[in-house]
């Protein structure tokens, strides 16, 4: 009973150090009210040497995709939960993730170099579009298992001495029109903003060739777990970029049936 509740603490430990490094990332990226962001140093008077700025920052971000994709690997976590329980796992994913999300922010180097600067109705609407991508990341944790995704429910169930269920395939709401819309609203929140600088282009171009390459990474697994329902998924719903048009398309092949025109 001991070591479930310790269990059941550390997942709560471990959700917390989450939370703070999600709220610190919206004041990081979009440079509100926290001490250090993507474009403010904490001690403004010493900026530093590009070259450095450039390395340090590419370091910090290749340690969380590492870190993030190694430990997301099927065959890591086959090995990983010979060494810890299985209901320690996600937490332990989460908390690691989050520490050295809190280590990015820390030794971040602000490039501020401006690339666009951006006023009135045009600032408005980026800084809405921001909003928006922050919004639709974290709902759509909800819509898929949010409890889940961070380590809660399999400590809930170490509780009950109940073993977790395993992974099930869902597809509501935003999940019927993009396969990743997690990564789409973080995409969304890293590139829509009013005043970008180098130092937050570097960012969100290092982000976005990573978050390409793991959903490649994520695909395979997904189909290794889920099979055909995943590849019919794959074949119905594009991956990051809604059909805005797919009615109109679909309205046109049609017309285009009903008139015998070559297809
Ligand atoms: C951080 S979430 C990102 C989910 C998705 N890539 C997105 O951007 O919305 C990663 C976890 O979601 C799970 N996942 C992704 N798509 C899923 C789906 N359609 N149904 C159930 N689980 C899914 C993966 O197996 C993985 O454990």
């Amino acid at each position: 009973m001991f070591s479930r509740l310790a269990i059941l603490l550390y997942a709560i430990v471990s959700y917390a150090v989450f939370t703070v490094s999600f709220l610190y990332a919206l004041g990081f990226v979009g440079n509100y009210v926290v001490p250090k962001s993507i474009d403010r140093p904490f001690d403004v008077g010493s900026p530093s040497n590009l070259t450095e700025a450039i390395v340090v920052n590419l370091l910090l971000m290749s340690l969380f995709a590492i870190q993030h994709s190694v430990m997301a690997r099927p065959a890591f976590k086959r090995w990983w939960t010979k060494v810890l329980p299985v209901a320690c796992e996600r937490s332990t994913y989460v908390l690691l993730s989050s520490l050295i999300l809190i280590l990015l922010f820390w030794q971040w180097r602000p490039i501020p170099a401006p690339i666009w600067q951006t006023s009135g109705i045009v600032a408005w609407l980026l800084t809405g579009i921001h909003w928006l991508g922050w919004l639709i990341a974290f709902a759509s944790t909800h819509m898929i298992d949010h409890f889940d995704l961070f380590g809660l429910r399999q400590a809930l169930a170490a509780l009950r001495g109940t073993e977790p269920q395993g992974p099930s395939f869902k597809a509501p709401l935003l999940y019927k029109i993009v396969r990743h819309p997690i990564m789409l609203g973080f995409l969304l929140a890293f590139w829509a903003t009013p005043e970008m600088t180098a130092g937050h282009l570097l960012f969100a171009l290092a982000n976005t060739a990573y978050i390409l390459a793991a959903l490649q990474f994520e695909e395979q697994d997904l189909i290794a777990e889920f099979g055909e329902t995943y590849r019919q998924y794959r074949r119905r719903v594009p991956m990051l970029l809604p059909r805005l048009f797919a009615r109109t398309r679909t309205r046109d092949r049609d017309a285009a049936r009903s008139i015998g025109a070559p297809r």
